[in-house]
């Protein structure tokens, strides 16, 4: 995960000291780009212990549409709490978005459907986009969504090397990183969610690239920062899914296991809210 070192190496010599909506400050960049071969391992972040149980949890919530944070807190999941009303809602954030993107006439389109249908049956397609950005929402929701917009692309097989599958790369478009908390979680998040895809989808593993709008260090992250990069990144670990699901909505927490994840301790940090 030199990748993720590199940026936060990046942001910390060359950003500039900003102001931000939660008052805590961050040094930023704007315009950042990673790209993580999916073949090389699962791009989980070694150089601090990650709770992977909340990433995976966050995706499967986000996939079945559900914008209520009952599910996350059934399963031990808290990263969502701060932002709540009373009842556990968080207004049309990521899951409604996804699955249920309102239209003018007062039907729905599920984005995620769609987006499978044109990998499977249109893989040429420059149009394969989720958006999760919708600008007549946004105010409706507990937070306007970090992850806004992500493209799928598919490399077609290289029958000289003889290869029978295309290969599925994913980029993501993130307006705004808290590099030291939530990005570890979107590059896993992501990283899964496109392998997911690429299983369903009967293709092999290409890239997932992602690029940032407004990537900061908040500025009580930054002795958790220097300690990290005092670290030496460890290999990556291995994501064995259930070769089972062919279904992208049918995924369960078991599903997936995790090998050879050999991390550094974990390094406590605030959220700013
Ligand atoms: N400032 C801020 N940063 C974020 O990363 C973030 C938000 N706000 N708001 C919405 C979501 C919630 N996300 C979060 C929230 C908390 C953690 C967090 O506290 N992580 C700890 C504990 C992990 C756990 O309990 O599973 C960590 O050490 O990673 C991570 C991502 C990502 N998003
Ligand atoms: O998936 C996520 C969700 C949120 N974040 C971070 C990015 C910012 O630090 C805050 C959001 O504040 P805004 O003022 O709305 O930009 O949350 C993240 O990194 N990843």
């Amino acid at each position: 995960m030199k990748q993720y070192l590199d940026l936060m190496k990046h942001v910390m010599e060359t950003g500039a000291q900003k102001h931000d909506r939660t008052g805590t400050g961050t040094v930023s960049v704007f315009g950042y780009q990673m790209r993580f071969n999916l073949k090389d391992g699962f791009p989980m972040v070694t150089t601090k212990k990650l709770h992977l149980k909340s990433i995976i949890h966050e995706l499967i919530w986000f996939l079945s549409g559900d914008t209520n944070i009952s599910y996350l807190k059934e399963n031990g999941v808290r990263i969502w709490d701060e932002w709540a009303d009373a009842e556990g809602n968080l207004g049309p954030v990521y899951g409604y978005q996804w699955r249920s993107w309102p239209k003018p006439d007062g039907g729905h389109i599920d984005q995620i459907t769609q987006v499978v249908n044109q990998i499977r049956n249109n893989p040429d397609s420059r149009r394969m986009i989720v958006s999760a950005w919708n600008v007549a929402d946004v105010n409706q929701m507990a937070l306007p969504p970090c992850h806004s917009l992500f493209q799928f692309y598919v490399e077609p097989p290289n029958k000289e090397k003889g290869e029978s599958r295309g290969k599925l790369s994913c980029q993501l478009y993130q307006r705004s990183a808290d590099i030291f908390l939530g990005v570890p979680f979107n590059i896993a998040s992501y990283a899964l969610l496109t392998m997911m895809m690429t299983q369903v989808c009967e293709l092999d593993y290409g890239d997932f690239i992602h690029t940032f709008g407004d990537a900061h260090l908040y500025n009580n992250h930054m002795d958790q920062a220097r300690l990290q990069l005092s670290r030496e990144p460890r290999p990556l670990p291995t994501m064995k899914i259930n070769p089972e699901v062919k279904d992208i909505f049918k995924f369960k927490f078991e599903d997936f296991t995790l090998e050879n994840y050999d991390p550094w301790p974990h390094i406590k940090a605030a959220v700013a809210v």
